[in-house]
């Protein structure tokens, strides 16, 4: 499919999409229809990766599933830290129903592969932008979430996450509660984060 040509309109669309995408924290009901939680996920796997391993998982956790999840949650932070005062926790376990949706996202390199564990992880953390920008496009509020807390029996058990795979957090999906900005965002320079290499030397990046 490369070198497919777009039509003007929808190179502009695209820019547009990723240059106004922004997290959105406060959702509310409903979550997305099973027909936008499909398009969520085919765009999660669309993401490039090296050796075609498919080195991710995904759990949707929504309605009483959330209880669920953020018992584990709580249960990975008072695992980690058994010092934490029961309030603490209960703010942990409520990560779990600020939203309808949750879309967790795990890690699943592929032992034994000739691709190293880095590029498996890579390609799986792209899985979080992918549906993150394919939420804006459908209207939809998302943010990553995670937590200081995210490795545990409980959570393992859980996720049936295997000792090689690692929870990357996950993707809160709902309605944004307030009408998104439509602002793209300020203008960042981009001489701080790029530059070009010619013959002799790398150069601040221009235009
Ligand atoms: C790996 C990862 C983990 C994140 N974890 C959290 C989090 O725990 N809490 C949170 O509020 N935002 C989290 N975020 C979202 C960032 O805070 C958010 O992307 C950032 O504030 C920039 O906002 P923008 O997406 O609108 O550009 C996470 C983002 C990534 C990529």
């Amino acid at each position: 499919m490369s070198g497919l040509r777009h039509t003007k309109e929808q190179k502009e669309l695209v820019s547009h999409v990723i240059l106004t995408r922004r997290s959105v924290s406060a959702l509310t009901e409903p979550g997305p229809t099973p027909d936008e939680l499909t398009i969520l996920l085919r765009a999660a796997v669309s993401v490039p990766d090296h050796g075609q391993l498919r080195p991710y998982r995904f759990v949707v956790v929504r309605g009483n599933g959330r209880e669920r999840f953020g018992a584990a949650l709580a249960g990975a932070a008072a695992e980690s830290r058994p010092d934490l005062s029961p309030g603490v926790l209960a703010k942990v376990k409520n990560k779990a129903f600020v939203a309808p949706t949750l879309i967790a996202l795990i890690a699943s390199p592929r032992p034994g592969a000739n691709i190293p564990e880095w590029e498996q992880v890579a390609a799986a953390s792209c899985t979080g932008y992918a549906i993150l920008l394919t939420a804006h496009t459908l209207g939809l509020g998302a943010i990553w979430k995670t937590s200081p807390y995210h490795d545990g029996a409980d959570l393992r058990s859980l996720l049936a996450m295997g000792p090689n795979e690692r929870l990357l957090g996950w993707v809160n999906v709902g309605q944004p509660v307030r009408p998104l900005d439509s602002e793209e965002r300020p203008d960042i320079d981009l001489k701080a984060v790029a530059a070009v290499l010619d013959e002799s030397a790398i150069l601040p990046f221009e235009v």
